[in-house]
């Protein structure tokens, strides 16, 4: 398929009543495949005091939300709304999955007259649709080629879940590598299911090829890439919808200080609106994908590493492998943050209350397992008891019963820097580690995805080693430095009078009595 000029795009929009600025434009960018550019002749507002410029207005009716394609499938017949169903007849589908359902059926090749008809001459999102990128074209089977309309830009990798076995094996010991085999884990298991809905759907069609039931998982991967990396966070009265905003979509990324533009949602439209004093003709519209995230999540989602010098900023989310007492109040492992701005080091990992206090404190976590469901919990503090008290109410309860009292607040502080400190040293060593990584056992099963571990030129393969390596080393560095903070709070709790009182009682008391507190070994040491 030939490639099409982006400002096709605009003449689409109109048709929909999509309204746009008159000095917008759509084009190719050098490091980032298409974005929205101004290309008017003055600055667009120059005083930051001045009302901010509309640049684009996207009705809600054009956004594609599950409610709009479900409503736009009534006019298909049958065919779209049955391949709309949850394979599981008493489930609705969930809003994600409507959206790259609909994304699937309008980007697959279909042979049959009768199918082309139905997926693209009346589909009135089909020429949008046209311009979706995709990290299939750049190779060179062919038949992936036909895939898509456009490719992601020569500069960019593709994006983590389109990785080969033994690439996302070098994500070991990166806050990447649980996420993304988790998600490769999770792809592979909805598509066996729904690939074989497709084929229940298209084989009843008059016509119907081999090359219209059949659906790749490539396929599958490329729609639901598109559906992460565009997707928007609706707020609708006390509801929470989702949606692909056309050609908002079109906005790429850029670090808080070099934004131009952001949303703005209203009643019967999403914008995209200009932040005063900021767009200067010709240049490219940037938006942000979220300030608060970390090189890892963003390259997960949208593909791309951030600059994050120039961020100022960089974060590391890493979920706590623990099996025991934090399992049974999270529910599930809670997620360590640590965040590195402007040269400062901080951390968020309030669950530490949760493991730095021991029976001997008076903590105790009891668990009556159910014939169905999750266990009952219950946690008592010195002797208090909480029912079904979870996750951070449960640590407001530690903190209000434990931070107040003036003989244990250090005590317990050590405590929490000393495990962190542990577990921060551990995963600096399982980053280090330069020999081939193993995955882990559950995620064996991705060596068996892809046939050939090959694919993709030599080119991009260097360009996913060096991405990896990249934020390898930029999570060393922020392990580094939280290492460096702990230290220093080491020395300072050390000192603590209230720590010392407590060691000497314990130095004093018969041996084996303090058992439970041995992260208070190493303070010891310190004095
Ligand atoms: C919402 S789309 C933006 C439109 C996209 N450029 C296109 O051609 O369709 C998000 C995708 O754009 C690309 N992108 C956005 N900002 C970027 C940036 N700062 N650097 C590199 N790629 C970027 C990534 O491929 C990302 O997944």
């Amino acid at each position: 398929m030939a490639l099409s000029d982006p400002s096709l795009l605009l003449s689409w929009a109109k048709l929909q009543d999509i309204d746009i600025h008159k000095s917008i434009q759509i084009k190719s960018t050098p490091q980032a495949g298409l974005g929205i550019f101004y290309s008017g002749s003055d600055p667009l507002v120059t005083s930051e005091d001045e009302e901010p410029s509309t640049l684009m207005s996207v009705p809600k009716k054009v956004i594609l939300t599950a409610e709009n394609i479900r409503t736009f499938a009534l006019s298909y017949g049958t065919t779209l709304q049955e391949l709309l169903k949850s394979g599981d007849e008493e489930e609705t589908l969930s809003q994600r999955a409507t959206i790259l359902r609909f994304l699937l059926f309008s980007l697959h090749q279909f042979e049959a007259p009768k199918l082309q008809k139905i997926a693209r001459a009346s589909n009135c999102y089909a020429a949008y649709l046209d311009f979706m990128p995709s990290p299939l074209s750049r190779q060179s089977d062919d038949a992936q080629k036909l895939l898509t309309a456009l490719s992601l830009s020569d500069s960019l990798p593709p994006p983590p879940t389109f990785w080969t076995p033994g690439q996302i094996s070098k994500t070991v010991g990166t806050s990447l590598y649980s996420p993304l085999a988790a998600k490769v884990r999770l792809l592979s298991s909805e598509f066996e299911q729904f690939s074989s809905q497709w084929q229940d759907v298209f084989e009843k069609i008059d016509g119907a090829c081999e090359n219209d039931v059949e659906i790749s998982f490539e396929e599958y991967v490329r729609a639901d890439w598109l559906v992460a990396s565009r997707l928007m966070e609706l707020p609708m009265g006390d509801e929470l919808n989702i949606g692909i905003i056309p050609l908002i979509d079109f906005a790429n990324h850029s670090t808080p200080c070099h934004i131009n533009a952001q949303y703005e949602i209203t009643d019967d439209a999403v914008k995209l609106v200009s932040l005063p004093g900021r767009v200067a003709p010709d240049d490219e519209l940037l938006i942000s994908y979220g300030p608060s995230k970390g090189s890892s999540e963003i390259l997960f989602t949208y593909g791309f590493l951030i600059d994050s010098e120039d961020a100022g900023r960089e974060s590391v989310k890493m979920r706590v492998r623990d099996g025991g007492v934090l399992q049974l109040v999270y529910g599930r492992p809670p997620v360590a943050e640590f965040v590195v701005s402007d040269g400062e080091v901080t951390w968020e990992c309030e669950f530490l209350w949760l493991l730095c206090v021991t029976e001997e404190d008076g903590f105790e976590v009891s668990v009556a397992q159910q014939v169905e469901g999750p266990p009952d919990v219950d946690i008592s503090i010195r002797g208090r008891m909480l029912s079904g008290v979870r996750g951070q109410e449960a640590v407001e309860a530690m903190k209000e019963e434990y931070g107040n009292d003036g003989k244990m607040r250090d005590v317990l502080e050590l405590r929490r820097v000393l495990i962190l400190e542990r577990w921060v040293s551990g995963w600096m060593e399982d980053l280090a580690r330069a020999e081939i990584r193993e995955f882990d056992e559950e995620d064996q099963h991705i060596t068996e995805l892809a046939e050939d571990d090959t694919k993709g030129g030599g080119t991009e393969k260097d360009m996913v080693d060096g991405v990896i390596e990249t934020l390898r080393q930029r999570e060393e560095r922020v392990y580094l430095l939280v290492l460096q903070e702990l230290e220093k709070s080491k020395q300072k709790l050390a000192k603590s009078e209230a720590v010392m009182a407590y060691l000497a009682a314990q130095n004093e008391e018969p041996e084996g009595e303090d058992e439970q507190t041995p992260e208070l070994t190493e303070a010891d040491e310190l004095r």
